[in-house]
């Protein structure tokens, strides 16, 4: 059987409606595609505790979770995933990425040009859909 994880990914916006994106590095599972930033839920976290740590290692600030943008089921070759995405904006901190290869303010409206990993475009296409973030 396929290996399981779980994984929760922010959707972090700015005062300008864009979204930040972040380019997975060449040594990165699934290289050089685009994702929300975030990663796997350890045990005992709550998906709020969990993508606040994420966040704070990976790029270095302060986020508060707000509304769920989508809870996805997708199959890779090699493994299955459960990814539920939420916005959330920066509290504080200085941004600095500590594992991708980019991090990138993106409008919404050009948000499906880049090369996302599969299991987001569902949270891609809800974003789209949503008039008032
Ligand atoms: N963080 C994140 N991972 C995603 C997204 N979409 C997607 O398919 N994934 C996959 C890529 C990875 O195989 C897995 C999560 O991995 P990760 O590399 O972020 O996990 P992590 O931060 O906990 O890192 P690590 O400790 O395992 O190195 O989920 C997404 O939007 N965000
Ligand atoms: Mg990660």
């Amino acid at each position: 059987m396929k290996k399981h994880i779980n994984v929760v990914a922010a959707v972090i916006h700015n005062e300008h409606k864009e979204i930040l994106c972040a380019l997975r590095s060449p040594v990165m599972a699934l290289p050089n595609l685009w994702e929300f930033p975030g990663g796997k839920i350890e045990e005992g976290e709550s998906h709020e505790t969990a993508l606040i740590r994420e966040i704070q290692e990976e790029l270095n600030i302060q986020i508060e979770v707000g509304e769920n943008v989508e809870d996805t089921y997708f199959e890779y070759e090699d493994f299955t995933i459960q990814l539920t995405s939420y916005f959330a904006s920066i509290n504080s901190g200085e941004m600095k990425a500590t594992e991708h290869a980019e991090l990138r303010w993106v409008t919404i409206d050009k948000l499906i040009d880049l090369e996302w990993a599969p299991a987001d475009i569902p949270s891609v296409l809800t974003i789209k859909n949503l008039q008032n973030i």
